[in-house]
């Protein structure tokens, strides 16, 4: 049986790791870090994750303050709110909720957002210091992958790794993450001629392709680390229940040596690193670190599993 990688009880660790520091800050005499979420609509989805980083701010003492605006909110509105955040003092962080309404252009929007408050390493600015290996904010769910990895791998020096997916907030940052790691990097998508043999061939599959149960027991070797970051909520015919699938047929694939189970896994992680960013924005902006960005191996750090290689104890 393959391990299980317990996403939540990395998320906890690291959020203890993240109060301890929010703590620190404020022990120091600093305000404490504050986040800004903007949810533009009424998805369901996007409420609950909203709610859920409201929620868990509270859990580690970032202060948090929420702007939930109607679908119709012209995008020279949105605009307007995110400079005047850009030029708040007291707001650390600034995160837009995506999807964003049809009407509005997502990456004009993400591109406003200051880089040094840009939470979750959207903006270019970030993107290309992460390209660069030159710090910036690494992008929420990445960085979890690789903390999810390195909980079970503590050095990738030399292992090949795939990536199925090629957007711009998984399967990218994921691939120039693995690479600073000096894992040998293949990036496929569903288009990808052969994928099943390239997977074969992997030490690390990272799945991020939304395509449900796409990698197959026979496409993973014996002894692969799988991150599962898909997420599809599918109709159960025997249950008549909604359930949640991954990109990875979990039964099948067993004779891994990791896997992460879906939800569980990699879902937690996101949030868990966006209170980590917004310590590291807060910190930069005040002047406590001097690197005004994070780089990810001192953030929630890739040392928290050096020990031993195994999952940390809760
Ligand atoms: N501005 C952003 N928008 C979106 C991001 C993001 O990182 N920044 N990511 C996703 C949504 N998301 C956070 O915003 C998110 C998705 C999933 C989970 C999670 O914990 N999933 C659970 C299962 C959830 C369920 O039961 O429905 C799991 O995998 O265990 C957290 C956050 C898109 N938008």
């Amino acid at each position: 049986m393959a391990d299980i990688i317990d996403g939540r009880a990395i998320a906890r660790q690291l959020d203890e790791k993240t109060k301890a520091e929010v703590d620190a800050l404020v022990a120091a005499g600093h305000p404490a870090p504050g986040l800004t979420v903007i949810l533009v609509g009424d998805d369901g989805a996007s409420q609950v994750y909203v709610r859920r980083k409201i929620k868990s701010c509270e859990k580690v003492g970032i202060r948090s303050n929420e702007h939930r605006l109607p679908a119709d909110t012209s995008q020279e509105d949105l605009l307007a709110l995110i400079d005047q955040l850009n030029r708040d003092p007291e707001v650390h962080g600034i995160l837009c909720q995506v999807p964003l309404p049809d009407h509005i252009d997502t990456r004009l929007v993400l591109r406003s957002i200051t880089p040094e408050k840009d939470v979750d390493g959207f903006h270019p600015v970030n993107v290309g210091r992460l390209s660069t290996g030159t710090g910036g904010i690494v992008p929420c769910t990445p960085l979890g992958v690789m903390m999810l990895i390195h909980s079970v791998i503590p050095d990738l020096t030399g292992m090949d790794a795939v990536v199925i997916g090629k957007s711009n907030i998984v399967g990218k940052p994921v691939a120039n993450l693995l690479l600073d790691a000096e894992a040998t990097v293949t990036v496929t998508h569903i288009y990808t001629h052969g994928l099943p043999a390239i997977c074969r061939k992997a030490d690390v599959i990272v799945a991020a392709a939304g395509a449900p149960e796409l990698v197959k027991g026979d496409w993973v070797k014996e002894g692969a680390v799988i991150i599962d970051v898909g997420i599809t909520r599918i109709m159960d015919e025997e249950t008549g229940k909604e359930r949640l699938v991954g990109d990875v047929a979990f039964d099948e694939c067993q004779h891994a040596k990791a896997i992460t189970p879906v939800p569980g896994g990699v879902g937690p992680m996101t949030i868990a690193c966006l209170l980590a960013n917004t310590v590291q924005a807060a910190k930069g902006l005040m002047g406590v670190n001097k690197d005004v960005s994070s780089d990810y191996h001192d953030v929630p750090s890739r040392s928290m599993f050096t020990g031993n290689g195994n999952i940390p104890n809760e």
